[in-house]
């Protein structure tokens, strides 16, 4: 098993993990159908975004939560989903890497998606 070190596993992951959620049951359909997720555009910025996270590289220029309020004023993103996109994710990372970057990665990432699910949350009662 490998260490999570670099931006080309961060590749590797980030393309790993949405080819499962585009043909996910459970999720797929928030980036393909609500969304219609344009994967060329959104890929680079997740490889970005986890490269800012995990390595502290400034290449991620944007605001993660703001892109989700307009798809759960379309279809509620509520927290099994957010239960669901995170299971995704640690298997994703656990079928390929180990060690302490690939534990912050599940760690941020939970905390991130619990966070989002309480804005998203909030959002909707607010509405
Ligand atoms: C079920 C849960 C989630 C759904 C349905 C969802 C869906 C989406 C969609 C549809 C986009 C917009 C793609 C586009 O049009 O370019 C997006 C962007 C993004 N998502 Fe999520 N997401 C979820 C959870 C998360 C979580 C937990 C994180 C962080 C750990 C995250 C991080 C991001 C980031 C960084 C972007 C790019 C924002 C930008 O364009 O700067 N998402 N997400």
């Amino acid at each position: 098993m490998k260490l999570l070190e670099s931006r080309e596993d961060i590749e590797f992951l980030v393309n790993s993990f949405y080819k499962k959620v585009a043909k996910d049951k459970t999720i797929g359909f928030f980036f393909t159908d609500v969304a219609k997720v344009n994967w060329d555009h959104h890929l680079p910025k997740m490889y970005s975004f986890w490269e800012s996270l995990l390595f502290g590289q400034a290449s991620y220029k944007g605001n993660p939560m703001a892109m989700h309020f307009p798809v759960n004023e379309k279809v509620a993103i509520e927290k099994p989903h957010f239960a669901h996109w995170i299971k995704l994710w640690t298997e994703t990372v656990e079928e390929n890497f180990e060690g302490e970057t690939a534990e912050a990665a599940i760690y941020k990432a939970s905390n991130i998606a619990n966070l989002m699910a309480y804005k998203m949350e909030i959002a909707r009662k607010l509405k």
